[in-house]
């Protein structure tokens, strides 16, 4: 049985991705393409519903879909650690008193590499007391700081939340960036440039710069789909494909010790 799909932001350059890749999946159906001057009742036509729209109308989308028990993947940015609390309440809320037990998925970056370079960044974060974000995003986007950004900020300030505040000094000049977690981001928007990120880590006589560039927007499709996949059997909120990708697992394989060689059997070489 396929799943139908409504995409709220369908019109956009996500939304027609989206759209794009349901329309080729064997496993999925459009059910409704939803922009600006849609109905969002037509949402309610369909089994689960993605949203790539605006910062600003992001929130009361996912919160009518939560409301009349419709899942919802959520590629939106905007989304901070405190809009989230208040979304993990409503959902939670829904799912102990509806009829219909929901999930949400947000994704603040479908792009593999995006979520490898924002975990090395939270990986790194307590070897640092420097850190500053640069994002460069196309001329087109509307929100700044982006919400790989601020995700990637918040996670930095999640991994030090036992050391403290990174050192940013003279963070009150504007030219200094807009501090998230205490770290500063600069965001530059300029032309042909689709997506990239750096992470800089400056510590004693050393840098770190985490780089990451999406080329095409061809990258999110394959963390899209997944997310799609995952959607129907969720229930409550789950933030960033990370919690869709083992990545310890894979992390545990690319360690795993070689036998020792009278555990192996005769003959055999380490792999
Ligand atoms: N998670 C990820 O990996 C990625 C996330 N993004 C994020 O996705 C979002 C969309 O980006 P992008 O596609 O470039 O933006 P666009 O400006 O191209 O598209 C925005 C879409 O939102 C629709 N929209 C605006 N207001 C409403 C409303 N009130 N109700 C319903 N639909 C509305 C627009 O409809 P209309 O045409 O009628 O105005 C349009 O379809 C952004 O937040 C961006 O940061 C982008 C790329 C990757
Ligand atoms: O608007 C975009 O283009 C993107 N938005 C997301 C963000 O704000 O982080 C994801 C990606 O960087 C592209």
């Amino acid at each position: 049985m396929t799943i139908r799909v409504a995409v709220v932001g369908a019109t956009g350059r996500m939304g027609r991705l989206v759209c794009r890749l349901i329309e080729e999946s064997a496993d999925l159906e459009l059910a409704a393409r939803i922009g600006s001057t849609g109905d969002l009742a037509e949402l309610l036509t369909a089994d689960i519903a993605v949203d790539v729209t605006l910062p600003a109308v992001s929130e009361g989308i996912v919160a009518f879909a939560v409301a009349n028990g419709v899942s919802i993947l959520v590629g939106t940015s905007g989304w901070s650690s405190q809009r989230i609390a208040a979304l993990e309440s409503r959902v939670a809320e829904q799912n102990r008193t509806g009829i219909d037990r929901v999930g949400v998925i947000i994704v603040p970056n479908f792009s593999i590499g995006s979520v490898l370079a924002t975990s090395f960044a939270a990986m790194a974060a307590r070897f640092y007391d420097s850190i500053e974000i640069i994002e460069t995003h196309h001329a087109s986007k509307v929100d700044s700081p982006s919400g790989t950004a601020v995700r990637t900020a918040e996670l930095i300030g999640a991994a030090r939340s036992a050391l403290g505040p990174v050192i940013a000094p003279h963070a009150d000049q504007r030219a200094r960036g807009q501090q998230v977690a205490s770290v500063p981001i600069h965001s530059l928007r300029m032309q042909g440039v689709v997506a990239r990120q750096d992470v800089v880590f400056g510590g004693r006589g050393e840098t770190l710069t985490l780089s990451h560039e999406t080329l095409d927007p061809s990258s999110y499709e394959a963390g899209i789909l997944l997310a799609l996949s995952a959607l129907p059997g969720t229930e409550g909120v789950v933030v960033g494909l990370d919690r869709l990708i083992d990545l310890a697992r894979v992390e545990a394989e690319a360690v795993a010790p070689v036998p020792p060689e009278d555990a192996r059997p005769e003959g055999a070489q380490p792999e």
